[in-house]
């Protein structure tokens, strides 16, 4: 039994926050992600003594397993490289392994851990049986040609194929993993395992394997959670100034949807700089550059020289908007770009990205009454969807459009009422961020408690 069953809830709590801290030195982003949540279940922990005295905290802030492993590839010169690649399988109280895979220079053991955590709650949100992961590698497919990248990702795959599978472990894709991506990791799967078995990874192409809605569902699922915010108060996106950072799979989607739902998306970016568009951005023009040709936001200029771009991302949050919608990384909105928005007049922040707002960010929006959504809560619908399509794999069937994006507007629903409730009920009225962090414990928590101390 835990030996602190003499210290108090407040203490219980702090004393694995800094356990977290000692025995994860260096790892910023996962105590960021931990500290979070620890300090919305304070109250929880309080009213229900036996999380503690199960260890509950202490187990849940270890991860099941981490895998680190080498990733040699050969580029197009014949030139050897070596990649360090990982797999975090956090949490499987709730179901199997799920979450993304992220290949960006800025992966680390810290990063990986992040994710993996936050994985695990906003999994819970879904109502989906899948338990949490993340995984990835330092490896920058930016300016890699595809034949660089197959050889990357097979030999990424040749490593991990050993840990997943549709009732183990499904990795999907995040920053640096798209369809691409996900076709030659699959290619590998299926070469070496000799099985078709669908539901190891998501994001699949639609003709063998695919969900219908999986490209669009974050970007979507984002905006259908704000629009059930807005309508709390009477408002829609019709006429809203919207600015969305990234110019990603997120990020695309979400302004697709946006400028179906009538609001004006203003300013868009890329780690380069920022484009902003007082007419209104053209998506489509967005996608030819980003998506088909996988070229830089400033190549916007080309076909609209009366758009202006800056070439600092950050400046981004500068500019007036009715809401912000940050897609593109971890903590890119803090106090400065905070206070800018707030200044600006800003009435919604949502989180397409993961912790993309560091928690001063988040106080300040907070303290001044903007409506925040927190990601683990409205970005959950690009993982649900996923699941739809691990639904679809087991099922040996193809939903249409319609039927899955239905599903997905219901479960963003059900996630907002769900965490907006928990919020009233402890008194916290509005605050979205310990709605969702207290609704995905208990789940986890609960799971934990009636499988035992595993
Ligand atoms: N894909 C998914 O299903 C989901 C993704 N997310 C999260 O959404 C965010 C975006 O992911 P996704 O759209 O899939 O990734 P993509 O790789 O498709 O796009 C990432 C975008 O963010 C920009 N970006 C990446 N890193 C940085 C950085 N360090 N500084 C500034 N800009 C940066 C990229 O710019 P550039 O083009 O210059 O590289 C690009 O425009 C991530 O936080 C991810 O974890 C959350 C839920 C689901
Ligand atoms: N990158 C994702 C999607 C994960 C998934 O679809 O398994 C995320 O939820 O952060």
């Amino acid at each position: 039994m835990s030996n602190s069953i003499e210290l108090t809830q407040e203490s219980y709590v702090d004393s694995i926050i800094e356990r977290v801290i000692v025995k994860n030195p260096g790892e910023a982003e996962f105590h960021q992600a931990v500290r979070e949540v620890l300090e919305s279940i304070k109250p929880v922990v309080e009213l229900y003594p036996e999380f503690e005295e199960n260890g509950i905290l202490e187990r849940l802030t270890e991860p099941e397993r981490q895998i680190i492993f080498r990733v040699p590839w050969v580029d197009d010169q014949g030139s050897v490289h070596v990649n360090r690649g990982y797999r975090i399988e956090f949490n499987s109280a709730l179901g199997p392994y799920k979450g993304g895979l992220r290949f960006h220079p800025t992966v680390y053991p810290g990063i990986m851990k992040f994710l993996a955590f936050e994985q695990t709650f906003k999994n819970a949100l879904t109502g989906r049986p899948i338990g949490g992961a993340k995984g990835g590698s330092d490896f920058d497919p930016k300016g890699k040609s595809d034949s660089e990248v197959m050889r990357f990702c097979q030999s990424f795959m040749t490593e991990l194929y050993r840990h997943i599978g549709a009732q183990t472990d499904i990795p999907a894709g995040d920053i640096g993993v798209g369809k691409r991506e996900i076709g030659y990791l699959f290619g590998q799967y299926k070469r070496i395992t000799n099985r078709f078995e669908a539901g190891t990874l998501t994001g699949k192409g639609i003709d063998w394997g695919g969900s219908l809605v999986r490209i669009e569902a974050t970007g979507y699922g984002l905006v259908y959670f704000v629009e059930e915010m807005l309508k709390d108060v009477g408002e829609t996106f019709e006429g809203k100034k919207v600015i969305i950072s990234g110019s990603g799979n997120v990020a695309i989607y979400t302004a697709q949807k946006v400028i179906e739902l009538g609001g004006k998306v203003i300013a868009i970016s890329d780690s380069d700089g920022v484009v902003y568009d007082p007419e209104g951005i053209d998506l489509n023009s967005v996608i030819e550059i980003k998506e088909k040709r996988r070229g830089r936001i400033v190549e916007y200029l080309k076909a609209y020289p009366s758009a202006e771009y800056n070439d600092n991302s950050k400046d981004i949050w500068k500019i007036e908007c009715d809401i912000a919608f940050p897609c593109a990384t971890q903590n890119e909105i803090d106090t400065e770009e905070a206070k800018a928005l707030v200044n600006n007049g800003v009435v919604v922040v949502a989180e397409g990205a993961n912790m993309p707002c560091t928690p001063e960010a988040i106080e300040c929006f907070q303290k001044n009454n903007v409506m925040f959504a927190p990601a683990k809560a409205a970005n959950a619908g690009g993982v649900a969807t996923s699941a739809l399509e691990m639904t679809q794999n087991s099922m040996w069937e193809s939903w249409s459009f319609e039927d899955v994006d239905k599903k997905l507007r219901d479960i963003m629903k059900d996630i907002y009422s769900s965490i907006k409730t928990t919020a009233e009920e402890y008194k916290k009225d509005g605050d979205l961020v310990f709605g969702a962090n207290v609704t995905a414990f208990l789940k986890v928590a609960r799971a934990m408690m009636d499988q035992g101390v595993v």
